[in-house]
């Protein structure tokens, strides 16, 4: 056997697929491949208790096939625990291609990539995510049904980013009301990290709730653009971990706490947009919650992507997209309340939550 790849990362190598940490009994994992394209993709199927296995796809030049696999894994098990919890009849899934879709992505590629997503006959429904566009989904569009986020043109929900914000801002005012005592976030010093097509929109929010908002990001461009656009103050601190600021949101990266960050954190709150915040689910969050910062769990509070795509799929409207985004304030307190009575931590209770939904459905109880 190789032994490059048997030191490669912390993946563990002797059972290259079932025995994955990140592997969470997974239903269906695809691989897909084609030589004419050059598509190497990988679909995961995490668990469809309630519904198709809806998540994005993702295109990214990944180091190895074990990153790949690792990303898709844990990425689609993410999307069953966020579907469950916003009360959606979706199952979770996702797919990677590996490339950078800078140079390798072509029409022929996607259209192929599609067809291996109408093989598996709806059991998967693919969307947009990183280094996809609306346009690569219309190209899958050409040759599966499985397949949202397409164009508005073509019957699409058009673009989540907006919802994705609206829901983070949802989810925030509810972990400010539970942890200041009042939802009301005008005076409040707020800091995003990432102020990108989310991050932006979040901004906008909190500007004209009056909160005085920080920004940062490494793209120099954007954080004089939406300094300028919303008057938000662009961080100038050495470590931005260390902010004095009331909440802190991160909208750019997964895993930003962490062992390094997880202490320095002032801010009474966390609530941002980007998916996998804590690099260790369990400990940071515990770790969270003994410094007394409340956490509102990523995969609750950024679920308007995904109910926008689910409008598609079941046919309703702009209203019901919003009326379900505002109920994530209403869960947001839920958790709040049950990690409270059950002393763990709230991303431990939304696991929880989520998960009873989809044992229920299992035994033919839950709706
Ligand atoms: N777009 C959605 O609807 C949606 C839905 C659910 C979750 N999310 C998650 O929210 C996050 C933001 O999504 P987006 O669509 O706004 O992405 P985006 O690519 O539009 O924006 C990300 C921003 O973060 C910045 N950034 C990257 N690395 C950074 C760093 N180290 N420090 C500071 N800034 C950095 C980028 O320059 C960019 O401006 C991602 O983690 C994404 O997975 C997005």
């Amino acid at each position: 056997m190789n032994t490059d790849i048997l030191h490669a990362g912390e993946l563990k190598k002797a059972d290259p697929v079932f025995g994955q940490l990140s592997f969470d009994d997974h239903e269906q994992i695809v691989f897909c491949n084609d030589k004419d394209t050059g598509l190497k993709a990988i679909i995961g199927i995490h668990n469809t208790v309630l519904g198709p296995a809806l998540g994005g796809t993702r295109m990214w030049n990944y180091n190895s096939e074990w990153e790949a696999l690792n990303d898709v894994l844990r990425l689609s098990r993410g999307m069953t625990f966020k579907s469950a919890i916003t009360g959606l009849n979706l199952g979770g899934g996702k797919a990677v291609i590996i490339g950078d879709a800078k140079t390798r992505k072509t029409p022929e590629l996607m259209r192929r990539f599609g067809e291996f997503v109408n093989t598996l006959g709806g059991k998967y429904i693919t969307a947009e995510d990183v280094g996809m566009e609306t346009s690569d989904m219309d190209l899958v569009r050409d040759v599966t049904p499985y397949v949202t986020g397409v164009s508005e043109s073509r019957g699409g929900a058009g673009n989540p980013s907006p919802i994705t914000a609206y829901g983070v801002y949802m989810g925030m005012k509810a972990a400010a009301a539970h942890r200041f005592g009042t939802d009301k976030l005008e005076g409040k010093q707020v800091l995003v990290q990432g102020i990108g097509h989310v991050g932006e929109s979040l901004v906008e929010h909190l500007t004209k709730e009056g909160a005085r908002v920080f920004i940062t990001d490494i793209n120099e461009d954007r954080l004089q653009e939406v300094s300028k656009k919303y008057g938000a103050v662009i961080y100038a601190g050495d470590d931005l971990y260390t902010a004095a600021v009331d909440i802190y949101a991160p909208c750019a990266l997964g895993a930003t706490i962490n062992d390094d960050t997880v202490y320095k954190i002032k801010a009474g709150v966390v609530a941002g947009a980007a998916n996998n915040q804590l690099a260790d689910e369990n400990r940071h969050g515990k770790i969270l919650m003994e410094r007394g910062i409340a956490y509102a769990p990523d995969f609750l509070i950024n679920a308007g992507g995904i109910i926008n795509v689910y409008a598609e799929l079941e046919g309703y409207g702009k209203d019901e997209i919003i009326r379900k985004t505002e109920n994530i304030y209403t869960t947001t307190l839920e958790i709040f309340a049950h990690s409270a009575k059950n002393g763990c931590s709230t991303h431990q209770s939304a696991l929880r939550v989520a998960q009873g939904r989809i044992d229920a459905r299992k035994q033919g109880k839950g709706a």
